[in-house]
């Protein structure tokens, strides 16, 4: 089985990437299809055409997207909605031309809006007005779902949705400005650490709650859903609601997080705040039970994941994305 996996060389992509690399080793028969974003350019219909005419992948997971935290989504939003619809619009039509007829891609827990009940359930898209800061992001994502969603319902082929929760792990984004938050802490407090400051600033308020999911986990997740039969895939995400959710089912305070990521990096000064700076969505936990009921749980722990990931970071200091 031929799958492609798109945005193989980014933290989500890179894990799916090792998992299949580990099938295959143990006798599965897969052919693993990549290539860079230099290689192919995904918001280019063109070379996407040509690329799927002349590879028919039998799968197609689309792990490929323009990502990056609050900041990043807040300051470049025309980059964030038109990069990623066109990817998405690419890939999925594009494959549906090729006669791909089995895909997965990632969405995003940002897709619910701002004030909706916690934990959010799949049924709550599209039921309120999204968090102003990454609204185009959202956007693009939401479209995602429903092009997938068409797709099956017009052309009968089966992609597949999941939204994932904050993620985290090897392979993440540590740029200062740019990154998420816990690949920003890490580097923040490790820096100041290392150089002896006695303070490190977080920005907004601290009182965010957010979700954290270990990249490893993710790619487990991913490759579940894909592989559940399909009746059983259709069962769990009624005809509207076409997308399933990923999380570890439980949140901390970003100055929770602060205080864990301290400890991991030996950082013993103060922790101030800066609420110049947004906190964006005050609580974005997601009900993971459908997924829970289909065999599926999250394994790794915020701390473990948060060390593991801190040993990473330190192995792999020089060759960060910037
Ligand atoms: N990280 C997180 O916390 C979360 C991520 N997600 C979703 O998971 C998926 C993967 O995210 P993540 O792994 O963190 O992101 P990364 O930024 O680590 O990886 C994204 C990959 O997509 C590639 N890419 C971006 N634009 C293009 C393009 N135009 N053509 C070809 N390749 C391109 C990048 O290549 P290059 O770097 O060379 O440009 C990179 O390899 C995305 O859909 C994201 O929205 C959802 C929720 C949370
Ligand atoms: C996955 C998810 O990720 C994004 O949404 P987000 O979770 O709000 O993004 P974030 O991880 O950047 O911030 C989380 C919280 O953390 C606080 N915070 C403190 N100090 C730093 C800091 O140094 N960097 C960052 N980035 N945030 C910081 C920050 O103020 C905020 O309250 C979108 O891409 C969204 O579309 C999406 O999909």
């Amino acid at each position: 089985m031929k799958i492609y996996i798109a945005g193989h060389r980014g933290m989500v992509g890179g894990a799916i990437l090792r998992r299949l690399e580990a099938r295959k080793a143990a006798g599965e028969d897969l052919s693993l299809l990549t290539r860079t974003h230099a290689e192919l350019d995904l918001t280019s219909q063109q070379a996407v055409q040509d690329f799927m005419q002349a590879e028919r992948p039998d799968v197609v997971i689309l792990a490929a997207a323009k990502v990056g935290g609050i900041h990043a989504n807040n300051t470049y939003p025309a980059d964030f909605i038109y990069e990623n619809l066109m990817i998405e619009c690419n890939i999925i039509h594009q494959a549906f031309a090729a006669g791909v007829k089995r895909l997965l891609q990632l969405g995003s827990s940002c897709i619910y809006p701002k004030a909706v009940p916690q934990p959010m359930r799949e049924d709550a898209l599209l039921t309120g007005t999204l968090e102003p800061t990454n609204e185009p992001y959202a956007i693009a994502k939401i479209a995602g779902i429903k092009l997938c969603e068409s797709y099956n319902r017009q052309h009968g082929v089966d992609y597949r949705s999941v939204m994932p929760t904050n993620l985290y792990g090897p392979g993440d984004n540590f740029h200062p400005e740019n990154s998420h938050v816990l690949p920003a802490l890490i580097r923040r407090f490790h820096e100041a650490a290392q150089s002896g400051v006695d303070e490190v600033t977080i920005w907004g308020s601290g009182k965010p709650m957010r979700e954290f999911l270990h990249v490893d986990d993710m790619a487990e997740a991913s490759l579940f859903v894909l592989d559940l039969p399909k009746a059983e895939y259709d069962a769990n995400t009624q005809p509207m609601l076409s997308h399933i959710n990923v999380g570890s089912g439980t949140d901390v305070s970003i100055l929770e997080l602060a205080q864990m990521v301290a400890a991991v990096t030996d950082f013993t000064g103060r922790i101030t705040t800066d609420p110049t700076k947004p906190d964006g969505t005050m609580r974005k936990l997601m009900d993971v039970s459908r997924l829970a009921r289909m065999g599926w749980q999250a394994r790794i722990t915020l701390e473990a994941g948060l060390a593991e990931t801190y040993d990473w970071f330190l192995a792999n200091q020089t060759t960060f994305r910037n």
